[in-house]
């Protein structure tokens, strides 16, 4: 996704994590850290690739990321496109069958991980990580072996491959479904041990038969187009899914209850989550049709596989059809995998040639892309912000850091900030504005000068609410044209003293007022005080008595030290009364020049500001 360049600062580089921890949470007393630079990575995809991966050194890894090139550490089999795009951008270990103990030793040392199903990354590993890894990508569609929340806490972006295996898995159900209904498994190791057993392995039709798809997400809508096609009637059970979706292609979404009560087949498709975990469990086999047949090519966590055993031994299931298990593999006495009537693949769901070549494509480009910090399409866990949304609001979202940077400076010692309140002025109807990303660039420009924490749009509203920051976003609906996304961002902080205070509102709120001119973010209003000056280096804001001679001198003291003034900007009450004068600068001036400017006769105070 080809996004612009400031989005990158919200979203996970590899970038060295910041320094020391802030002992002093949240309280703003010592604003730090005051200026952008992290390193960021630019590394180019034209890089020539690296040689043919081996198993490398944890020694090897530390020197690649001293050099500033990514690494990439890949623990489990990667169709090979998907490595040559990886190896054109970063080092990349390609070390399989790791024990946990082995991963977390290596994980410290690398940028982003890249796994399948069989990579647990636990919470252990974000936090052996030590804040280094930016980037786990799942080669495929299951993130329950990735610990979600630990990801987040430590602001690190997970990245899928949602789609490429999509088509792979409903063939794969639709290869157990038939297979199943004919014995097909059976019959052949049956005939392999030299037996011909043609009464045996009479199997069952299934045209005019129903299956109920219990999940109508990717894979089960293949599925049941796919069924469809073999003259099945489709059910099925989704609790999210739209029914218009499910309409068109003539499938009726009916309870769960119905579902099961009235299939002659079932097909699992829903993912593994606390809800979903043994869904399928004794109470609910008893309430299916007697010689029930079942395919499940989801989670083995679905299913509560003792149930199910008991289920088919008392004849409830006349048959099931295996591709995941609780614990894979299964351990090698499990009698569901030995039962006569189960068919059982190895996950096989996602394996076919041309599958692993899209997973690997994708997951490849979405880990790349998030290492440069552009915002993947496929995080699963931040906010999905869609493209067109995000390259709308490209200039906002330097603005809202901005904003928010700005704001934190103004900031009395000793206040803590709590509330923060965002107002964005906009023409368009709230439901067409997604603001998340705006916000989450307001809490980075906040915290992130006051803190050694790292924020993205993974994890700001995490870190927001960790420190005790509550942000409330309220929007003003302006007459004009909703063409244009955003007329101005106000941050407001309330409840806190200011080190300068032309910036208080008549609330008493620290409040910057800025709006988007020409593509670049401006400062339009201080407290009360209408400005207009560039949010670009640094800025100094004064207040005076509104006279004539004082623009000139602070002006001179700034050329005289050799700073150089950008733009200049003077807000006031009425003549003769309080101004505020906000200056751009391009260098950090002397402390000498900003003592003569606070000595300046009739400037009331003033602040140095860095964007
Ligand atoms: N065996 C394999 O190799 C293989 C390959 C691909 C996907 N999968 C698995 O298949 C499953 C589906 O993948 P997908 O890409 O279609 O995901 P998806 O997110 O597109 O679809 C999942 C659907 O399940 C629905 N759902 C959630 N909770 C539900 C509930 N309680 N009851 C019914 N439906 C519920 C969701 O609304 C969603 O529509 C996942 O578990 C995935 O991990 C397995
Ligand atoms: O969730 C998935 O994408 C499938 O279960 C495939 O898993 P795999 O990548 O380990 O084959």
């Amino acid at each position: 996704m080809a996004l612009a360049t400031p989005l990158r600062h919200l979203l996970p580089v590899a970038a060295a994590p910041s320094t020391a921890p802030d002992p002093a949470g949240p309280s703003l007393t010592t604003p730090r850290a005051l200026s952008l630079p992290r390193s960021r990575l630019r590394s180019s995809l034209a890089a020539s690739p690296s040689p043919e991966p081996r198993p490398r050194s944890v020694t090897a890894a530390a020197a690649s990321a001293a050099a500033g090139r990514p690494t990439v550490l890949v623990t489990e089999k990667l169709g090979p496109a998907g490595l040559d795009l990886l190896r054109a951008f970063a080092n990349v270990d390609c070390s399989y069958e790791l024990t946990a103990e082995e991963l977390r030793a290596k994980v410290s040392l690398v940028d982003a991980l890249v796994v399948r199903s069989g990579t647990r990354v636990t919470r252990e590993v974000f936090e052996a990580a030590r804040g280094r890894l930016r980037v786990v990508g799942r080669a495929g569609v299951g993130i329950d072996n990735v610990d979600l929340q630990a990801a987040t806490e430590a602001g690190c972006l997970v990245v899928n491959a949602p789609t490429a295996n999509t088509v792979a898995a409903a063939e794969h159900a639709i290869a157990l479904l038939a297979a199943m209904a004919r014995n097909v498994a059976q019959a052949d190791a049956s005939l392999k041990a030299g037996k011909w057993q043609r009464s045996k392995y009479v199997g069952v039709t299934l045209v005019g038969k129903v299956l109920a798809v219990m999940g109508f997400g990717k894979v089960g809508s293949e599925v049941a187009r796919r069924a469809k096609g073999l003259g099945m009637d489709i059910i099925a059970h989704d609790p999210y899914a739209p029914v218009d979706r499910a309409r068109a292609i003539g499938v009726d979404l009916v309870s769960f209850d119905e579902a099961i009560s009235t299939s002659d087949f079932i097909s699992l498709h829903m993912p593994l989550t606390p809800s979903t975990a043994k869904l399928f469990d004794d109470e609910t086999f008893a309430k299916m049709k007697k010689g029930i047949r079942i395919i499940n090519v989801a989670r083995g966590g679905v299913v509560d596989e003792d149930a199910l055993l008991r289920a088919l031994d008392n004849g409830t299931v006349a048959q099931a059809a295996l591709d995941v298990f609780t614990e894979e593999p299964p351990p090698r006495d499990s009698k569901l995998v030995q039962h006569e009537n189960v068919t059982v693949t190895p996950h096989l769901g996602a394996s076919t040639t041309e599958a692993q070549e899209g997973v690997a494509l994708e997951i490849a480009e979405a880990v790349i892309g998030a290492l440069r910090g552009d915002l993947a399409a496929t995080a699963v866990n931040a906010p999905m912000v869609p493209a067109e949304v995000l390259s709308e609001l490209s200039s906002y979202v330097i603005l809202a850091e901005k904003l928010g940077r700005l704001v934190v400076q103004l900031v009395a010692g000793g206040s803590g900030v709590k509330v923060v309140k965002v107002v964005y002025s906009s023409a368009r109807d709230p439901d067409d504005l997604d603001t998340r990303i705006l916000r989450a660039m307001v809490t980075k420009g906040i915290i992130e000068p006051i803190s050694s924490a790292f924020v993205n749009i993974v994890n700001a509203d995490y870190v927001a609410k960790q420190r005790g920051l509550q942000i409330i976003e309220e929007r003003i609906l302006l007459d004009g044209s909703p063409e244009i996304p955003l007329d101005s961002i106000q941050v407001h902080l309330t409840n806190v003293e200011s080190k300068f205070a032309g910036a208080l509102s008549d609330a008493g709120d620290i409040r910057v007022e800025g709006k988007v001119k020409d593509g670049s973010p401006h400062l339009t209003l201080v407290g009360s005080f209408s400005v207009d000056v560039s949010l670009e280096g640094n800025l100094i804001l004064c207040r005076q008595i509104d006279q004539p001679g004082v623009i000139g001198k602070v002006g001179s003291i700034l050329g005289k030290m050799n700073v150089n003034v950008s733009f200049m900007s003077v807000g006031r009450t009425a003549p003769g009364k309080q101004a505020i004068m906000a200056i751009g600068i391009d260098e950090e001036p002397e402390k000498e020049a900003l003592k003569l400017i606070g000595d300046t006769p009739s400037v009331e105070e003033f602040v140095f500001l860095k964007l």
